[in-house]
């Protein structure tokens, strides 16, 4: 179970926000690197292979290939580490279209660790206190719901896979001070704003099974 959200604040953002502060990066720019690759390359990865330390010969057995050094794409980071040349090679392995990075980015060069979201869920009707989302955030927690658990939980018990996604409709108060409260009417016109995004999520989600 993924979420995008790891960090809490009183003030109300929107999900273009939300990725901003999680990588700072907004979803325009995140769109503008794809866009600028795509109009470069016609391989349409199903592959993508991040080569390590001295690994980036790996590219290079990549027939069609196509380089980006990581200076020339538009909002995408350098590698500093040694033999991480900073180049994203796009090219096809045995008929299947890959693409190598040869260099990745690492926690000590001031990189996130993109840990996967922790969903903690509480049974509600109430929505918590700000000291049972003190706790919840102490034990780990990115996101609080009040469903999802029990139906993975069977779910998972009866053998089946699960893919859970949830759609963060508001921020979480953690101050006294604050004069926000989570409250249902915000839940729903948040999730009405995002209603299409969803369906078409979903909609290529399906087709990818
Ligand atoms: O079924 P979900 O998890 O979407 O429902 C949440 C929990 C409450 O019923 C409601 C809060 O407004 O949304
Ligand atoms: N807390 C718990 N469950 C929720 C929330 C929340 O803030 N928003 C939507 N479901």
């Amino acid at each position: 179970m993924q979420l995008i959200y790891q960090s809490y604040s009183s003030v109300k953002f929107d999900t273009n926000q939300i990725l901003s502060i999680v990588h700072n990066y907004s979803y325009d720019m995140y769109k503008e690197t794809a866009d600028w690759l795509l109009e470069r390359t016609k391989i349409r990865p199903k592959v993508a292979i991040i080569c390590g330390s001295g690994l980036g010969g790996l590219a290079e057995v990549l027939d069609d290939k196509t380089d980006f050094p990581y200076s020339d794409i538009p909002h995408f980071p350098t590698s500093t580490a040694p033999g991480h040349a900073g180049q994203l090679v796009f090219g096809r392995l045995e008929d299947h279209e890959c693409v190598c990075m040869k260099g990745r980015f690492h926690f000590y060069e001031g990189y996130s660790m993109h840990k996967q979201g922790v969903y903690g869920m509480q049974s509600g009707p109430a929505f918590e206190t700000i000291a049972e989302c003190e706790v919840l955030h102490r034990l780990g927690a990115d996101a609080i719901g009040m469903s999802t658990a029990p139906e993975v939980v069977v779910a998972r018990h009866c053998g089946l896979r699960v893919f859970a996604m949830s759609l963060i409709t508001n921020i979480l108060v953690r101050d006294y001070d604050s004069n926000e409260k989570a409250n249902e009417e915000e839940v729903l016109e948040s999730t009405a704003l995002r209603t299409k995004d969803l369906q078409t999520f979903i909609r290529n989600f399906i087709t990818k099974i």
